[in-house]
C-alpha cells in the first residue's frame, strides 16, 4: 500500500512521541539531579516537543520519600512553557497512582486527538 494511503489510518493511532511517562524514585535525592538532566534531555528532543508528559513519583510509600510537588520542581517539570503535564504520587508494589496517572494521560490524548491538534496548549 502507498503511503499516503497509510497515513490517515496511522493518525488513528498513538505513535510513541504523543506520551512521555517519567518514572522516578522518590527515595533517590543523591540521583534526582541526574534525573532532571535525563528528563530534560528528554522532553527537549525535537520528536517529544508536543508530547503529554506523566510523571509517577514512584516509592510514594516510604517515609521520607519526595512528595509529588517536590519530584515536580526538582526536575524542573514547572519551568517548561506549553506543555501538558502532571506529576502524581505512585507506588510500584501496590499500584498506586496508577490508575490515576494514566486515566489522566488518556483523557488528555483522548481530548487532543478529538481536536485533531498536538498535545499543546
Ligand atoms: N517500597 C517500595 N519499594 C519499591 C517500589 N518500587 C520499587 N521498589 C523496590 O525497590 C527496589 C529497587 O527497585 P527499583 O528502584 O525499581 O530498581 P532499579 O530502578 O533497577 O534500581 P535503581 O536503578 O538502583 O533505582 C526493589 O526491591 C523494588 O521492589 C515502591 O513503590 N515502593
Amino acid at each position: 500500500m502507498r503511503q499516503d494511503k497509510l497515513r490517515p489510518l496511522w493518525r488513528q493511532y498513538l505513535s510513541y512521541s504523543d506520551a512521555l511517562i517519567y518514572v522516578v524514585d522518590s527515595m533517590d535525592r543523591d540521583r534526582i539531579g541526574v534525573a532532571r538532566e535525563e528528563f530534560q534531555a528528554v522532553v527537549e528532543d525535537p520528536l517529544m516537543l508536543n508530547s503529554a508528559i506523566l510523571v509517577l513519583a514512584n516509592k510514594q510509600d516510604m517515609k521520607g520519600s519526595m512528595k509529588p510537588p517536590e519530584v515536580g520542581q526538582r526536575l524542573g517539570l514547572y519551568d517548561l512553557r506549553n506543555r501538558t503535564s502532571r506529576v502524581v504520587g505512585a507506588c510500584a508494589l501496590t499500584g498506586e497512582g496508577l490508575h490515576e496517572g494514566l486515566g489522566w494521560l488518556a483523557a488528555t490524548l483522548k481530548d487532543a486527538h478529538a481536536w485533531g491538534s498536538a498535545v499543546r496548549f
